[in-house]
């Protein structure tokens, strides 16, 4: 299984290495690296086996994070219902995921973000698109396409960031880490 110590951290080049495409229909290998992925990210969101494998956690997961340069997420997003009961908004392991299209109007999560490939916490806004529409392939090889906004939105963004080399505080106005002028705080 999964662990911290499989992730890799700032420094490291494939962070910054733009992640190839998988092939289709997929591959054995590549179908179990991604369900490792969604393993890592449903232990690290289970109190005790994140406590057990001191795992920090996650509602996303790369693959160039586990030094893997292939174009697959992992997204798993709870979420809390009026009686307080927990349910998962989102869950899938996308291969070769791909904005098609988005929102002019941007979004950027109020406390802004953190990564688990980064190790110091990072002030300022991210300002990304509010919605998008994403295709991708899934696990059984279907092609998939859906619209997503807000919290989902920001998340998924976060991930391709990673596929293309991208970090979440490339993001972030220097000048201005807190300008918030034409984006919707989340
Ligand atoms: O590339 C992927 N990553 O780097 C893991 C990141 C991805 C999110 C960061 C902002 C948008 C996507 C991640 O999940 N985090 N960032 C660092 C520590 C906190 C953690 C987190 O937000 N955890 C969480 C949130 C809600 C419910 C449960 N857990
Ligand atoms: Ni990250």
């Amino acid at each position: 299984m999964l662990t911290m110590k499989d992730i890799i951290r700032e420094g490291h080049p494939t962070l910054r290495k733009v992640a190839k495409e998988v092939d289709t229909p997929l591959s054995e290998e590549d179908k179990a690296l991604g369900q490792e992925m969604m393993e890592f990210l449903k232990n690290s969101q289970d109190p005790e086996m994140a406590e057990k494998y001191e795992l920090r956690s996650g509602v996303g997961l790369a693959a160039p994070q586990i030094n893997e340069q292939k174009r697959i997420i992992a997204v798993l997003i709870p979420a809390i219902d009026e009686n307080g009961e927990e349910f998962i908004l989102f869950e899938d392991v996308m291969y070769n995921p791909r904005i098609i299209s988005h929102s002019v109007q941007k979004a950027a999560l109020a406390d802004g973000e953190g990564c688990l490939s980064i190790d110091r916490p990072i002030e300022g806004l991210v300002p990304r698109h509010e919605r998008i529409t994403v295709e991708w392939t899934d696990a059984e090889g279907n092609k998939k396409q859906q619209r997503f906004r807000d919290y989902e939105a920001i998340v998924i963004q976060h991930e391709i960031d990673h596929l293309n080399g991208k970090l979440f505080f490339d993001r972030i106005d220097p000048l201005q880490p807190y300008a918030a002028r034409d984006f919707k705080l989340l």
